[in-house]
């Protein structure tokens, strides 16, 4: 039974992960290797639990405990010694996610079950590096995390049937959908999602419309809640980008990041995050 949550990485995911399961009732750790990030993240999660109370999404009663569900740290000894979940969200870096994942299988306690929230990346391979490839899965959360409602949930070679069962018992406390996937690079929705962010980037680049034309066009004609652009802002422009380098180097040349994407990450473009990306941001928005 889950009910300690160690969450790793407090960026965009990890900090809409942390916010959501403290308001399932869950205890969380959330925990980053950079001191202004934890500090960043502590003061979005308060603002996003605040605006959340006017806008009457939840009760002030909720709010008060999910603040007393989570505790922040910089110290991964304290996140995961003794968690039941370990959910990593730090950047989207095999050999970063591999390493943190080595050092996490020394500390958490031998039944807990790790996870990546990996946007495209195997499971098998981050799993094989720990002592428990049963208990290791990717567990893939959406942005932004507390208004998605679904959950992929990858499997590895040896992911056990006992850990994905957990993994959708946790789900369904958040109150997300789940649904399984076979393990191939980018899943279901990362690999459909980069390839129209990709096209998107191309026919801007190309001039075929300016970026507002581009996504009204996505949304109003095609029917998607969100245009492709102003999606990849929200994402973060570095994030896709390494999302797309995995893909083009694991699937090939379909996947080539578009030069306008890798001209605004060079550029310090990265979307909502930075203030400008395909659309300027007066500050990063709290989204719910
Ligand atoms: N951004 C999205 O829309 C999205 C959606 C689904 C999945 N993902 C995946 O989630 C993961 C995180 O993405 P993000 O957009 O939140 O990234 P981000 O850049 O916003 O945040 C990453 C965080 O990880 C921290 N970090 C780096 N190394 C660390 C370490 N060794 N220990 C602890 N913390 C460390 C950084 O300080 C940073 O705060 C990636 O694997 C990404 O592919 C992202």
């Amino acid at each position: 039974m889950v009910n300690h949550i160690a969450i790793i990485g407090s960026g965009t995911m990890g900090r809409g992960i942390a916010y959501t399961a403290a308001l399932s009732g869950f205890h969380v750790t959330l925990q980053d290797i950079s001191a202004p990030a934890i500090a960043k993240a502590m003061d979005y999660i308060d603002s996003l639990i605040t605006k959340s109370v006017e806008k009457g999404y939840i009760q002030g009663e909720q709010g008060e405990l999910a603040k007393r569900n989570l505790t922040y740290t910089t110290h991964l000894e304290d996140a995961v010694r003794h968690t039941d979940l370990v959910i990593e969200a730090v950047l989207e870096v095999m050999e970063l996610k591999i390493n943190l994942f080595k050092q996490i299988d020394e500390i958490a306690p031998p039944n807990a079950i790790l996870a990546t929230n990996t946007s495209t990346m195997s499971p098998t391979e981050i799993g094989a590096a720990t002592t428990r490839p049963k208990q290791f899965v990717a567990m893939h959360f959406f942005n932004p995390v507390p208004r998605m409602k679904l959950i992929e949930i990858i499997r590895g070679i040896d992911t056990s049937d006992e850990t994905v069962e957990i993994i959708k018992t946790v789900s369904e406390k958040m109150r997300k959908e789940t649904v399984e996937v076979n393990e191939f690079p980018g899943f279901v929705t990362s690999r459909m999602n980069c390839i129209i962010g990709n096209e998107a980037m191309n026919m801007l680049m190309e001039g075929v419309a300016s970026a507002e034309d581009i996504d009204k066009a996505i949304k109003l004609g095609l029917n998607h809640p969100m245009g492709p652009l102003e999606m990849a802002d929200l994402v973060g422009l570095d994030s896709r980008l390494r999302n797309m380098e995995y893909l083009y180097h694991s699937l090939g040349e379909k996947y080539r990041p578009s030069p306008l994407l890798v001209k605004y990450v060079k550029a310090g473009r990265l979307g909502r995050k930075s203030g400008q990306g395909f659309y300027h941001y007066n500050r990063e928005d709290v989204t719910i």
